[in-house]
C-alpha cells in the first residue's frame, strides 16, 4: 500500500485580524523575508522598524477592514474552501491541508500535525501560476526550513508553476468571457516585482506575458482590445512596467471609458485584488474620467479550477520518481 500523502496548498498568508497590532506582527514577518526585500538586514531592519512599522500597520488595517469577511480574510476563507473542495474529491490515503508563508497555519505546525496523523509523503503546492522568488521560492524556503522533512521514511516534492498549462488558460478564458462587459478594454494585471529580479534571471515577467498572450489568443483578442500592467509597487525601486495606476490613466487619456480588470497573479481573491483593485483602482479610474470598471473574480474555489488542481495533484501522486 502507498504511504499516506498530504498535499499542502501554500500562499503568502494574511494578518490574524484587521487591526494595527495584528498588522504590525504580520508586516514585520512579511517584510523581514529576504526574498521580499533583497537588502542586507543591517540596512533594511532599521528602516523597517524605525519607519515602516510605525506607519503602515494602521493604514493597512484600514484597508483590510474594508474587505474582511465574517470568517476571516478573503485569502484565508477562499483557501479553506479550496482545501474542503479538494478533500471532497480525494479519497483513501491522500489529504489536503493549507500552510502560509506568513502567519498561521505555518508549514511547521501543519507538517507536525500531519506527521502525527501518520502522513509520510508531502506535496507542497504554492498557489502561484507564475514563478517568482518573492512567492514560490519564499514558500519553498519555509518548507526547507521545516525540520525532519528529509529524514528517514519521509519524502517531499512540490507542484511547479502552471502559467501556460492549457487547462489553466482555458478555464481563465472561459471565466473572463463570462464576466466581461460589452465593449470594455481588458486589463490583465500581474503583481509587480523589482526589475533587478528580472536582471538576475527571474522568469516571472516572461511567464506573466505567456499567461496573458495565451488567454488573449484563446479569447481572439486583438492588440488594442487588451493590455498587460503590473500592480502593487512597493518602495522606490524600478519595478516591472507599465505600473497599473498610470496605465489606466493613459487608457482614459486615449479615450477608453470602460475596463475589465483581471488579476492573474492570484489564485484566490485577497487584499490585493478586492481592495487595491476593486476599490482603490476603481475609484481612481472614475476620478480620472473612466466610466465603467469591472473587476473579474479570481478562480477561488471554482469547480473547474478544483478539477485542474486535482489534475496537477494526481500527476504528482502518480509520478514514479517521487
Ligand atoms: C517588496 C514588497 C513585495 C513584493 C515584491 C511582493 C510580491 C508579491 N506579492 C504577491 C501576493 C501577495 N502579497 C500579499 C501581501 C503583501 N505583499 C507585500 C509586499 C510585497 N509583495 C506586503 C507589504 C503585503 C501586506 C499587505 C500590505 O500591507 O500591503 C498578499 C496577501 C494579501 C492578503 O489578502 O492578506 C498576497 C496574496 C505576489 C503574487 C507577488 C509577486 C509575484
Ligand atoms: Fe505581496
Ligand atoms: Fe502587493
Amino acid at each position: 500500500m502507498q504511504d499516506k500523502t498530504a498535499v499542502i496548498l501554500m500562499n503568502t498568508g494574511s494578518p490574524a485580524a484587521p487591526t494595527a497590532g495584528a498588522l504590525r506582527t504580520y508586516l514585520k514577518d512579511f517584510l523581514s523575508d529576504p526574498r521580499i526585500i533583497e537588502l542586507p538586514a543591517w540596512i533594511w531592519q532599521p528602516i523597517l522598524r524605525g519607519i515602516i512599522l510605525r506607519t503602515r500597520p494602521a493604514k493597512s488595517a484600514e484597508r483590510y477592514k474594508k474587505i474582511w469577511m465574517p470568517d476571516g480574510s478573503p485569502l484565508m476563507v477562499y483557501s479553506q474552501k479550496l482545501v474542503e473542495a479538494l478533500n471532497e474529491r480525494l479519497s483513501g490515503n491522500t489529504t489536503v491541508a493549507m500552510a502560509m508563508k506568513v502567519g498561521a497555519p505555518s508549514v511547521k505546525t501543519t507538517v507536525q500535525r500531519l506527521k502525527g496523523e501518520g502522513y509520510k509523503r508531502f506535496i507542497f503546492f504554492p498557489m502561484f501560476a507564475q514563478y517568482s522568488t518573492q512567492t514560490t521560492e519564499s514558500c519553498l524556503d519555509s518548507v526547507r526550513e521545516t525540520e525532519n522533512l528529509d529524514s528517514e521514511g519521509f519524502s517531499w516534492d512540490w507542484i511547479k508553476p502552471y502559467y501556460d498549462r492549457h487547462e489553466f488558460i482555458d478555464i481563465l478564458a472561459q471565466k473572463i468571457a463570462l464576466q466581461r462587459t460589452a465593449g470594455a478594454h481588458l486589463v490583465m494585471s500581474f503583481h509587480g516585482i523589482p526589475v533587478k529580479s528580472i536582471k538576475k534571471g527571474s522568469p516571472y515577467e516572461h511567464q506573466c506575458r505567456q499567461t496573458a498572450f495565451e488567454i488573449a489568443r484563446k479569447l481572439n483578442l486583438s492588440e488594442g482590445e487588451y493590455s498587460i500592467a503590473y500592480q502593487s509597487r512597493f518602495g522606490n525601486d524600478h519595478w516591472l512596467q507599465p505600473y497599473l495606476t498610470g496605465h489606466v490613466e493613459e487608457l482614459v487619456r486615449k479615450g477608453t471609458k470602460a475596463i475589465d480588470v483581471v488579476c492573474l497573479s492570484f489564485s484566490v481573491d485577497c487584499l490585493e485584488t478586492l481592495e487595491e483593485i476593486g476599490i482603490e483602482l476603481k475609484d481612481h479610474f472614475i476620478r480620472v474620467g473612466g466610466e465603467r470598471f469591472n473587476l473579474i473574480a479570481c478562480l477561488n474555489d471554482d469547480p473547474q479550477a478544483v478539477d485542474f488542481y486535482l489534475t496537477l495533484i494526481e500527476e504528482k501522486l502518480n509520478n514514479p520518481s517521487f
